[in-house]
């Protein structure tokens, strides 16, 4: 029976319409829509047709597709392809969401893909939970307990060591002197032991900076590249506060006070953010709860209510517990924004200032309040000011919104209609590497993903269209090497951390660069080197050309020259957006924007936009 806590289900994540993990790298001949083969003249170019938009004809990438949304709705489950083997698809079974899927799901016509300011349909872009949807039912697995799979790492690469030689930048008043060694953060005996079983022997750039700022009781906004470890920057300092001042065993209470609040922009990331917070707090009093939409909220409130000194959340569901009176904001001392800028941009903005002002939270005089990210357009940096004691400190390492340096960056010149082939083609010469593909659009990553299984490449997807329990098997799928590519949107772009991600491919380029940075970060993480591929439609991307030829400049890597006349060339600038801002380099503070910099930052936010993915 449903708790009086489940909520309703957000838009998003009901809207899925056909899933497509092909552990076995079958072929589809599915029910739903009978996906044409696309190459090689192996049978009619298929089309999707959607019957809830029209009849709509839409064409993509030179195929055109067919199906019947209704008819992928309610005929999800399993069934069998052509080879005979099972291939699962649509939402996986749950009658339920099966039935839903018959009046919600498929794939929307063009008319549907309605784009606001946001670039995406706002109404997706949230965890909210108004409105008449039907309830989550969905509970992620039980974590397991053992030491092993809590501490559970990857190694470090060669460049960790180079981290060292990043130049680092604080600005503000009086900054604490940095550390060298996590000794010197004196952390107490169990973080220190959990600190080490995590695999980690010295802190990196970001950490040795802001481990102090935290722990001297400074706001902070912290800039490092991609990888570089931001994570355990604000988490090991906040443990290592509670435990220093005593914090109680948090135990069963129908409110619970939790003393810090980190909030991401995704699902997927702030999961992994509790696991790190669980990981780091394991042996100790003190615990981290997570909250995120496509959940049950009984589930989790349930969960919640057992205790909570750290609790993790997406914006909307963490408003959602608050508003439920379930948790009250007195106590808060740490106010975490992972992915500031992104949560602070104009999808998140309204209910990040929503959150400051809830009843119970302290001012900003009287929390500590620390934002992290890669990139930090100006504009955005001015903005967060608002919520940071105005002694903040600025802690930049390296180029703000700079690239990861590990990351080999590659541009191939692409017309529309030869971007599959030319995907097929290269992951054939990676072959089992671990790769992201990033697509557009969710309509695109279910389009791609399965013409790769078709094509019989291991192969799942993540999107905002997806169901949570879909979205979390994808993600598994790709972390164990199941399926060696994962298709996904932007939803996957910023901060997951994937071992052994060696390849990402922009087979669409978004259309702002902030967001290139965060997704060919995905791979060449922790000091190890990754490569990133990107597909450039001189039609489609040119107003991206500046800018990438600054990213690349910027991290001593090869510009094309083709790129370059691009860049600034009249065709290049013909398409080119009046810029919103600039890059920063540097502390907004300071007056600085990259004025050497030709390159505009074009927010997502202003921009054409059409990546129509669900931002929680
Ligand atoms: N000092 C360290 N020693 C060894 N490994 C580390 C250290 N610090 C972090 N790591 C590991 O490096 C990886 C990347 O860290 P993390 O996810 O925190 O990066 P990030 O800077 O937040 O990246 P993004 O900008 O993509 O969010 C993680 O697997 C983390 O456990």
């Amino acid at each position: 029976m449903m708790d009086e806590w489940d909520e309703a289900e957000t838009t998003a994540s009901t809207n899925a319409a056909t899933s497509h993990t092909s552990s076995d790298g079958g072929l589809w001949n599915k029910e739903i829509g009978d996906f044409g083969r696309g190459r090689g003249g192996r049978g009619r170019q298929g089309g999707f047709q959607n019957s809830f938009s029209g009849g709509e004809e839409t064409t993509n990438d030179g195929n055109s597709w067919n199906s019947r949304a209704g008819e992928s709705g309610a005929s999800r489950g399993r069934s069998r392809g052509r080879d005979d083997r099972v291939h699962e698809y649509g939402g996986g079974g749950d009658g339920d969401q099966g039935a839903r899927g018959a009046f919600r799901g498929g794939y929307r016509g063009r008319d549907e893909e309605i784009l606001t300011h946001g670039g995406a349909d706002e109404s997706e872009k949230r965890d909210d939970t108004d409105g008449e949807r039907p309830k989550v039912t969905y509970v992620p697995p039980t974590l397991p307990e053992d030491e092993d799979s809590i501490f559970a790492h990857y190694e470090k690469g060669i460049n960790f060591d180079k981290y060292d030689d990043i130049l680092v930048d604080v600005s503000g008043s009086n900054p604490p002197q940095a550390i060298m060694t996590f000794e010197e953060a004196a952390l107490c005996g169990t973080l220190r032991k959990n600190v080490n079983k995590s695999g980690y022997i010295k802190p990196t750039p970001v950490q040795k900076h802001g481990i102090p700022i935290i722990s001297a009781g400074r706001d902070l906004m912290a800039c490092a590249q991609t990888g570089s470890g931001k994570t355990a920057a604000f988490l090991l300092p906040i443990l290592q506060q509670l435990m220093a001042n005593g914090t109680a065993a948090s135990s069963f209470s129908e409110q619970q006070e939790p003393d810090a609040i980190i909030v991401a922009p995704t699902r997927e990331l702030i999961n992994q953010i509790y696991l790190e917070a669980r990981k780091f707090a394991f042996g100790t009093c003190v615990r981290p709860v997570v909250v995120y939409g496509g959940v049950s909220t009984g589930h989790q409130i349930r969960d919640l209510l057992k205790g909570c000194n750290v609790l993790c959340g997406t914006p909307g569901r963490l408003m959602d517990v608050i508003g439920k009176g379930k948790v009250g904001l007195a106590k808060l001392r740490y106010l975490v924004m992972d992915e500031a800028d992104r949560m602070l941009d104009m999808g998140f903005e309204p209910e990040m200032r929503r959150l400051v002002g809830s009843p119970g939270m302290p001012s900003r005089e009287n929390r500590q309040t620390l934002m992290f990210s890669a990139t930090y357009p100006e504009d955005i940096q001015r903005l967060a000011a608002d919520f940071l004691k105005t002694d903040y400190l600025f802690l930049a390492v390296g180029v703000v919104g700079g690239a990861c340096s590990d990351v080999e960056q590659t541009f191939i010149q692409v017309t529309k209609f030869s971007k599959r082939e030319q995907l097929l083609d290269l992951l054939k010469t990676t072959g089992t590497a671990r790769t992201m593909v990033f697509v557009g659009t969710k309509r695109q990553a279910d389009f791609i993903a399965t013409y790769l299984c078709q094509e019989k490449v291991l192969t799942t997807s993540i999107h905002g269209d997806r169901e949570q329990r879909e979205r979390e098997q994808a993600l598994a799928d790709f972390r164990i090497g199941k399926c060696h590519v994962l298709v996904a949107t932007s939803v996957a772009a910023r901060g997951l951390d994937i071992p052994d991600v060696q390849h990402v491919v922009n087979f669409d380029l978004p259309n702002n660069i902030d967001e290139y940075v965060h997704r060919i970060g995905r791979t060449g993480r922790c000091g190890n080197t990754g490569r990133a591929v990107s597909f450039y439609d001189p039609c489609a991307d040119n107003q991206l050309a500046r800018s990438l030829v600054t990213i690349l400049s910027k991290a001593q890597q090869e510009v094309p020259s083709w790129l370059e006349e691009s860049a600034f060339s009249g065709t290049g600038s013909g398409s080119f957006q009046p810029p919103r801002e600039r890059f920063a380099s540097t502390d907004s503070r300071k007056g600085g924007s990259f004025k050497d910099m030709a390159a505009w930052s074009q927010p997502a936010a202003l921009g054409v936009n059409d990546e129509d993915d669900a931002w929680e």
